[in-house]
């Protein structure tokens, strides 16, 4: 049996006094606990007809860079909005259960999640803070080396974040008072900084703030939206598209916040009362949806197969054993735009390799091997290969086909056998660390599975293509 979340009356007076309609006719929906490891999720508590608007959240309720710029001094280059609004959740974080008590966003801060212990980056985290044997270590070393390296990733946005909040803060330490931090005490805030950029990385939503539609700070957290879950299959609930978006434009004033951010229900279908509405947070792979919000969807579940591995680590791997003709090669591909995220894919059939991947291998076997040094007429032979990324030519030769192929059979016989032994050594994630597992273990363990299955799955099906001679 669902329950609403305990904090929802206090979320929706707050909401009212920004002059949000909350009447049960006019906000449809309400935060109810949601199914598995889901945490809350948006449930309606009637019928809904199809493009029905949920609700429309005022812009002074939005946290973001506009709302907060007024009550922080300004900074030198500018903050980024997820710099900004995690700074503001690191210096509001509850202490306790009985709220916060900020009187600007506090009752919206109440409701955030309040601890991240089964998202991967706290594991990572926690691991390089320690090193130890704890269960976070383990689950780390248990997961797939591409999503290790993914992880690191957004690891090092993390940690370019919290250096440039330190330094802000360093600067203005009028921030710190009341606090028992102190200055000298900043180093200690880095967990519950690490809380803070979670939510805003787990749960922030595209809006538009600035005068470029492809700036990143166009982003926003919105209280109610953000406890909608993803889901890969439709029915969505699509966030109404706000004026300037339509027009192109900045916000309209500098004295406003932007305009509200309206949602509305799935555009074809009735949503029945007391079913969960979800939105599309993107065209996710599942290492992604993992290392970024800390879930992924099992493809096992309706009949679509969806997978995806990615292998940057291993191709990158490929390129630095070859010395300078490596280095020669890479920086060809960077200027071309086909330098990393190459990826093999289990749909649509036949499982493929992506055409990033297929132009990478076919430049590494423009050389024959184990040749590493630039030979003299590098630039002519390349005429080749750029005339395949041209459309100009199909293929740069048969042998070289044949090359790339048969490397590509290589690293996926190799995940194969890693992906073995991975899901033989989930069983052991946890023993010895501790009495009793915290009870998002089963559910890190699952996901830990669902990577290794994932990649085992879509290496055999591409390895099935390569020896079918399937053409990409
Ligand atoms: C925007 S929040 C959604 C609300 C959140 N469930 C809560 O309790 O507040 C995003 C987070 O919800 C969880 N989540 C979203 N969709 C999910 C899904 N399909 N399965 C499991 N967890 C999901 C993940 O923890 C994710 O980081």
């Amino acid at each position: 049996m669902s329950t609403v979340h305990p904090s929802w009356p206090d979320l929706l007076t707050w909401l009212s006094r920004h002059g949000m309609d909350v009447s049960a006719e006019n906000l449809p929906v309400e935060a109810r606990s949601s199914y598995g490891s889901a945490g809350y999720g948006l449930f309606a508590h009637h019928s809904i007809e199809p493009g029905t608007q949920l609700f429309s959240v005022p812009a002074t309720a939005l946290l973001n860079s506009l709302t907060l710029a007024p009550h922080y001094p300004r900074a030198v280059p500018k903050l980024t909005c997820v710099q900004a609004v995690s700074l503001h959740l690191l210096l509001h974080r509850p202490k306790n259960c009985s709220g916060c008590p900020e009187p600007l966003f506090g009752p919206y801060i109440s409701v955030l999640p309040q601890d991240f212990d089964s998202h991967p980056l706290t594991w990572l985290w926690k691991d390089e803070k320690s090193h130890s044997l704890a269960l976070e270590s383990q689950l780390i070393s248990a997961l797939p080396s591409q999503v290790q390296c993914k992880l690191r990733k957004s690891f090092i946005r993390f940690e370019t974040d919290w250096k440039r909040v330190q330094c802000y803060l360093e600067r203005n330490p009028t921030l710190l008072r009341g606090r028992q931090a102190k200055i000298n005490a900043i180093d200690s805030m880095e967990e519950d900084y690490l809380w803070a950029w979670l939510n805003v990385n787990t749960r922030c939503v595209y809006h538009r703030l600035t005068k470029s539609p492809s700036d990143p700070d166009n982003m926003t957290l919105c209280p109610i939206l953000d406890f909608a879950n993803h889901s890969p299959r439709p029915p969505y609930t699509i966030p109404k598209p706000i004026q300037a978006e339509l027009r192109d434009t900045a916000p309209s004033s500098k004295k406003t916040f932007g305009e509200n951010f309206v949602l509305l229900s799935p555009s074809t279908t009735i949503t029945p009362s007391d079913t969960e509405l979800f939105l599309k947070y993107g065209a996710h792979s599942n290492s992604t949806l993992f290392t970024e919000y800390g879930f992924m969807t099992d493809l096992s579940v309706g009949g679509r197969a969806g997978g995806e591995a990615e292998l940057d680590g291993i191709i990158a791997a490929l390129f630095n054993s070859r010395g300078s003709l490596g280095s020669w090669m890479k920086e060809i591909l960077v200027v071309e735009g086909y330098w990393g995220d190459w990826t093999i894919h289990s749909d649509p059939n036949p499982a493929h390799p992506s055409y990033r991947l297929i132009t990478t291998l076919r430049l590494y076997h423009l050389f024959s091997l184990p040749s590493d040094t630039i030979p003299p007429n590098a630039e002519e032979r390349l005429e080749d290969w750029r005339n395949t990324t041209f459309g100009k030519q199909d293929i740069i030769s048969k042998d070289n086909e044949a090359l790339w192929r048969s490397t590509l059979m290589d690293i996926c016989k190799n995940m194969i056998q890693e992906a073995q032994v991975g899901i033989m050594s989930i069983g052991k994630i946890g023993l010895g660390v501790m009495s009793t597992l915290p009870e998002w273990a089963d559910s890190a363990k699952s996901f830990v599975e669902m990577l290794w299955k994932e990649e085992y799955d879509v290496c055999s099906l591409v390895i099935e293509s390569l020896e079918k001679n399937e053409q990409f």
